[in-house]
């Protein structure tokens, strides 16, 4: 044991000197201790079948079959792989093994030339029509004018001679599984496989392997194969003793391929919509929150959607069977702006406004209905306000349409506000986010002013619409007793992460392809 410090750094640099130069310390062939009892085995053997080398290696048999070819990309050994192939009678084999072939049946039965149409009577048609073939086939007959001319002779065909060979055994040895092999001298390939094709035999094949020992492994054998024990695992008592310093240590294998390794890490979408949610925080936004259900007053009436606008009809929009009363803080109002304008000077949409309508509970079509009902409770600016979160239509699933999906929402409203601070704002976002070319196509939507509709260049697709921006109108503002201009946009996030991640099907955004996440690559894209 060492005694002081010293020692010990003594002690510790010589074992990693034969931990290290052991290791390395290797045969000219380098073989495992596997693979030199295998050999060993084989030379005492010189062929051999894999439970031979089992029996004396004392290896199992996958080990022995792995060090086996092991041993023959060194050239020490050989793996020759044989297959038998074994036969039985099928049951419709074994019934003709009986009976005998149809064509054996009907040529024995016939008594000079005969009508086929009175070997009908006396055998299935089924049974006939097989015969015929094969009695022409065979030259046991010939057919003229419908009737069956029968040769001189009919000689007993190898075919035969299989099937009552076959079935001899199979009786003899109480099995007619597929378990007898058919000597070449027998039948010849062309009668096996028609047997075959007739479906009147089973096969089965079964492969063994043999083992054989080389010149070169022979010669590598003759010099003496030691087998020394190999420690896998230091242990203190190796160490306390000493007895480390006399062994030998497995070598490490270092071409060897791991396991590949992957990191706990968020969603790719996750990752995105953080992403986005950051660039909204560094831009001095707060993040605010909305429920999922709705009113069809927030959601559509409030942003002065007609009552028979058709985004509110089945095909787009989830419709609950819930109510929500109308705020009455603000329902005389709503309804004078679709009716008459209201105080706005606008005329309207005109027609009855319905409370009745406005009450109906539906899924969020977009994140507007949070931030419209967010403004309501916060009508005095400044207000820079975001959300990023789910909104629900009932969309047909394609690649690029979902049920379900992300929107990004957002409003300013301030004094001083105009249509130029909402396209800087945007391309602004856009170009944080990596998108370098932005511009904006004129839109419509009934609750802005002008509207827009903001677009990316990308390399290979060309400008890519994001979604909607534009400024409220006063039919949405005034009524909620706001008076300052605001900017509001709602983009589509999913748009965005199949440019980003390359995706070509959206529904992959919602899947838990657990292979698909552990790959994706943190910064590539996002
Ligand atoms: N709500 C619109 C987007 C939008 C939001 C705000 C202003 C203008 C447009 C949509 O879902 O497509």
């Amino acid at each position: 044991m060492a005694e002081n410090i010293k020692d010990e750094f003594h002690l510790g640099n010589k074992l990693i000197h034969v931990l290290i130069f052991r290791c390395f310390e290797m045969t000219d062939y380098d073989l495992t201790n596997n693979e030199k009892k295998v050999l060993l085995a084989l030379n005492e053997l010189e062929t051999a079948e894999l439970k031979d080398i089992v029996e004396i290696s004392s290896l199992n048999g996958d080990a022995s079959m792995q060090a086996a070819f092991l041993l023959e990309e060194k050239g020490l050994a050989k793996v020759d792989e044989e297959t038998t192939e074994l036969y039985g009678l099928s049951g419709e084999g074994k019934e003709y093994a009986e009976a005998g072939l149809p064509e054996r049946q009907i040529i024995d039965s016939l008594e000079g030339e005969t009508p086929l149409e009175d070997l009908r009577n006396s055998f299935s048609p089924q049974l006939v029509g097989i015969a015929t073939g094969w009695l022409l086939k065979k030259k046991w007959a010939k057919i003229e004018d419908g009737v069956l001319v029968p040769a001189d002779s009919a000689p007993k065909g190898q075919d035969e001679e299989v099937l009552s060979d076959l079935y001899e055994n199979s009786l003899e040895n109480n099995t007619f599984d597929p378990v007898f092999e058919l000597p070449a001298e027998l039948a010849s390939e062309k009668v096996i496989s028609d047997l075959l094709k007739r479906k009147l035999l089973d096969k089965e094949e079964y492969t063994t392997r043999r083992i054989l020992i080389t010149a070169a492994g022979k010669s590598y054998a003759s010099k003496g194969i030691e087998i020394t024990e190999e420690i896998a695992q230091i242990t203190p008592e190796l160490l306390k003793s000493g007895d480390w310093e006399n062994k030998y240590y497995r070598p490490y294998k270092v071409q060897k391929p791991v396991k590949p390794i992957y990191g706990a890490k968020a969603h790719p979408y996750q990752r995105l919509i953080d992403q986005m949610r950051q660039i909204f925080l560094e831009m001095g936004f707060t993040e605010i929150k909305g429920d999922i259900i709705q009113s069809s007053f927030w959601n559509f009436d409030a942003l002065f959607q007609p009552q028979d606008h058709p985004a509110r009809e089945m095909q787009d929009t989830f419709h609950l069977d819930s109510r929500s009363e109308t705020p009455e803080k603000y329902v005389d109002k709503i309804r004078a702006v679709h009716e008459n304008g209201g105080e706005t000077g606008s005329c309207g949409w005109g027609g009855r406004w319905s409370s009745e309508i406005a009450e109906k509970d539906v899924l969020r079509t977009h994140t507007t209905s949070v931030t419209v009902k967010y403004l309501a409770d916060n009508p005095v600016g400044p207000v820079k306000a975001f959300c990023i979160d789910r909104a629900y239509r009932r969309e047909t699933i394609d690649p690029t349409h979902t049920p379900e999906f992300e929107q990004l929402e957002g409003v300013v409203m301030d004094k001083d506000m105009s249509f130029a601070d909402l396209l800087g704002c945007l391309k602004e976002f856009y170009n944080r986010m990596g998108f370098e070319e932005v511009r904006f196509r004129p839109g419509y939507f009934p609750y802005t002013e002008p509207s827009v509709e903001p677009e990316v260049w990308i390399d290979g697709l060309g400008w890519v619409e994001l979604g909607g921006a534009g400024v409220f109108r006063k039919e949405v503002t005034t009524p909620l007793g706001i008076t300052e201009p605001v900017l509001a946009w709602g983009l589509g996030v999913s748009r965005v992460a199949m440019l980003k991640l390359g995706l070509k099907d959206l529904r992959e955004l919602y899947q838990s392809d657990i292979d698909w996440l552990r790959k994706s690559e943190i910064g590539k894209g996002i």
